[in-house]
């Protein structure tokens, strides 16, 4: 009832933060980042809108042309707001709560009727996006500017995706075209999600922050030395409420990980539901995939470029593509100020001055927080860091956690463990705590909770005893039993599906991000890049000093074969061992981008095409040195193409090694073995049998690449003849011929790369 005092709070949907104001009636109040009521938000202004409270309950105006909408609805003079309210502050989102007002005194609001956020009205098209402009903002870097629009007609209210970048999810599917929506229909966009309610669309109150429900999970693998069934987890219980900080800690191999990773969807479980706000994480792991963020015990940053450039191109990759430079730029400005690194913003992460573990370990947040995730996933972020560090790292996720995100991180560490909100004990596979870290020391009748493992080790109580314990526990009725009574009913087939991902379309803009990326990378790694453009000058200069053409005619023309065949040879080696590494040496990185939304198909462009370019400056030194230093007789544009064919497909070659590799020392044990056979079967060292030609000419790009090097000789000196009737340069097919078949296989070995990489979306 609206009496003498009303009160209104404001419920910040970026963060947890409410804020609360009791006015006296007639009251009139202006609200802004500096009015009497201070409401925070990137683009709210000083004094943003006035609120006025009288007999009709509370109004609400903008000041000036300060953007103000309502339910998605722009409103320019005063208007009433109701308990539920959706205000947008241009694109800064709140929710209004009337807590004195009880449902059934609730004025009538003049944008519409029902006491709910309500949206959209029937026959209308209304836009939803970041844009401030659209009819609905959407405040979140994940949302394209104009993402979706809600077409209703007489009969249907339809939804459709206006081509963004990180889609719109009905039900947990991505929408491919329009669709007309049934009650109950789960629509989410970025971090926000909506209920259907038949002629409405009504924010859920989670809208962008995210509950874990996890019921009944178990993990079982095939144990590779026993052959049998191993099970890694067993029978977890947990809920985490939205913008909780939750700790996972238990002995080493207890399956911290794998619970995790069970947790984020990299890993699913073999059974068991796994809920975010009420929908099943695994099938619908799409419409969750971007609001995910996940920072792996390895560093997801490459070292050698400068912080804010490597944010920039995290931003390129994950953020819609619509995003302009000022808004990455001011991005990552807020995203180093929250993990403060702004002056470490234009140091390169390894020279000269390193920057130390700990702020190495914020660079691979920053990654992870520039996609402004709901839910952040840290698997031992402070293994590693000092004391010291560990508490800043700890107050760190604390802070994120106030702001609206789920944190759940893995930690050896006990020392800060009070920062968080709860801790989840693990041992060998079972639960065994679940509570406040506070509490935790009092159950296990400890008085330091790092006496908690010693005492699991002690084998009279069985971890399953442990967990029935739990089970029986105060606790695990509080903060299990009936947390998990607040969730909906749990859906069927949980904990089946593993995500999809596509790599045969390539993305443009994604390609040539991630080419500048690796072009800056090259560049920055100075040293590296002199030593590889020195290597063919050098081996130029030795064969140049080496070699000489000398003799008749016919031994001149063998000269040459020789010659043609160190040239491939090495042009081969410069394209393998420039490519070996290049896949592996960044895997931690590959991966977590691939779980994100990275293609196979632009990720190898942007290997290939630098290396290429690689490759020809290396063959046109190697070339063009011998060249002048022997006055070989070889057609140079003719060779040239023998040699950087020659060159590019054996970089295909070593790409395929580094996909299929899990370490960089394996990548350089294997060059060797492919480089070997390379040399034996080119046709020119040793006489090829049968089978041994078959194998050549099918697979060594040696042997192609030799012979289209030699058809580039003069006609007079192909022709030459020794005194037995042999011809001095044997040949096996044309030019055309050889040049396709080198082709061919750089072809076979991108597909084997491809392969490699396919191979490793596999969940373990
Ligand atoms: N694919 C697999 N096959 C067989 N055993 C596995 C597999 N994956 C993990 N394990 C085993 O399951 C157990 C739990 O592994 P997990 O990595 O989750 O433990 P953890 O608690 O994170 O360990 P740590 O603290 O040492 O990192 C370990 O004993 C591990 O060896």
């Amino acid at each position: 009832m609206i009496g003498q005092f009303g009160t209104i709070e404001f419920h910040s949907s970026l963060s947890r933060k409410k804020i609360t104001r009791r006015m006296n009636i007639r009251e009139n109040l202006t609200a802004g980042s500096g009015g009497d009521l201070v409401l925070d938000g990137p683009d709210v202004g000083r004094t943003h809108l006035s609120i006025a409270f009288d007999d009709n309950g509370f109004q609400i105006a903008p000041i000036g042309n300060a953007p103000v909408s309502i339910n998605g609805k722009p409103i320019h003079q005063a208007s009433t707001v109701i308990d539920g309210d959706w205000l947008a502050l241009g694109t800064t989102l709140f929710q209004i709560r009337l807590p004195e007002q009880s449902a059934t005194t609730r004025p009538t609001s003049p944008h519409r009727t029902e006491p709910v956020a309500a949206y959209p009205s029937k026959s209308s098209i209304l836009t939803m996006g970041r844009s401030p402009q659209c009819d609905f903002p959407l405040p979140s870097p994940l949302v394209s500017r104009e993402h979706a629009r809600i077409v209703s007609s007489s009969d249907n209210i339809f939804i459709e995706d206006l081509g963004s970048t990180n889609g719109t999810f009905v039900n947990g599917k991505r929408l491919e075209r329009r669709v007309a929506l049934h009650k109950g229909d789960r629509v989410c966009i970025g971090s926000f999600a909506f209920v259907f309610t038949g002629d409405e669309l009504k924010p859920s109150d989670l809208s962008g922050r995210v509950r874990v429900v996890v019921k009944g999970l178990y993990k079982e693998v095939i144990d590779h030395a026993s052959r049998q069934r191993k099970r890694l987890l067993d029978d977890i219980n947990l809920v985490i409420e939205p913008g909780e900080f939750v700790v996972l800690f238990g002995t080493s191999g207890s399956g911290k990980s794998t619970l995790l990773d069970a947790m984020n969807g990299r890993r699913p479980a073999t059974g068991g539901h796994v809920l975010y706000n009420d929908t099943d994480l695994y099938s619908s792991f799409d419409s969750f995939r971007a609001s995910i963020g996940y920072v792996p015990q390895q560093d997801i940053v490459h070292r050698k470029i400068v912080t804010d450039r490597a944010l920039t191109y995290t931003a390129k990759l994950r953020l819609p593509k619509d995003t302009d430079a000022t808004e990455i730029h001011n991005h990552i400005r807020r995203v180093l100020e929250k993990v403060k690194l702004t002056d470490k913003a234009r140091a390169p992460i390894d020279t000269p001055a390193p920057l130390s573990g700990g702020q190495l370990k914020r660079v691979s947040l920053a990654v992870e927080l520039v996609a402004n995730p709901n839910i952040l996933f840290l698997d031992e972020a402070t293994s590693g860091l000092d004391a010291g560090t560990d508490k800043h790292m700890m107050k760190l996720f604390a802070e994120l956690a106030n702001d609206a995100k789920t944190v759940v991180c893995v930690t050896h560490s006990l020392e800060n463990i009070d920062v968080c909100d709860l801790v989840v004990l693990l041992h060998k596979g079972r639960l065994v705590y679940f509570g406040p870290p506070r509490e935790a020391c009092a159950y296990f009748g400890l008085e330091r909770l790092s006496g908690v493992y010693d005492l699991l080790e002690d084998e009279s109580v069985s971890p399953s005893e442990w967990a029935e314990r739990y089970r029986a526990s105060d606790l695990y009725a509080q903060y299990v039993a009936g947390r998990m009574r607040k969730s909906a009913d749990f859906p069927d087939g949980a904990g089946q599906t593993t995500p999809k991902k596509s790599w045969f379309g390539c993305d443009f803009r994604q390609a040539s991000t991630l080419t500048l990326r690796y072009v800056d990378l090259v560049l920055a790694d100075r040293k590296n890049l002199m030593i590889l453009l020195l290597q063919a000058p050098l081996i130029a200069v030795l064969l140049g000093l080496v070699c000489s053409l000398e003799g008749d005619e016919v031994v001149r023309a063998r000269l040459e074969g020789t010659i043609a065949f160190l040239l491939i040879l090495s042009a081969i080696w410069f394209g393998t061992l420039n490519s070996a590494r290049e896949v592996v040496k960044e895997l931690p990185i590959y991966l977590r981008e691939r779980s994100v939304n990275l293609g196979i198909a632009p990720y190898l462009l942007s290997k290939l095409l630098p290396l290429a370019i690689l490759c020809l400056l290396q063959c046109l030194m190697l070339l063009g040195i011998v060249h002048g230093m022997l006055s070989l007789s070889f057609s140079l544009p003719g060779s040239l193409a023998a040699l950087f064919l020659a060159a590019f497909s054996a970089t295909c070659m070593g790409l395929a090694v580094s996909a299929f590799v899990d370490s960089n020392d394996k990548a350089i044990a294997i060059a060797p073995i492919l480089l070997v056979p390379q040399v034996v079967l080119s046709n020119a060292v040793v006489p090829l049998g049968k089978v041994s030609l078959w194998v050549a000419k099918s697979s060594m790009i040696s042997f192609w690449a030799l012979d289209a090097m030699k058809n580039t000789l003069p006609e007079k000196t192909l022709a030459l003849k020794d005194l037995a009737g042999n011809t001095a340069v044997a040949l096996s097919e044309n030019l055309q011929h050889d040049l396709s078949m080198v082709g061919l296989l750089g072809l076979a070995f991108i597909a084997v790369a491809v392969t490699g990489l396919k191979r490793k979306d596999r969940p373990a």
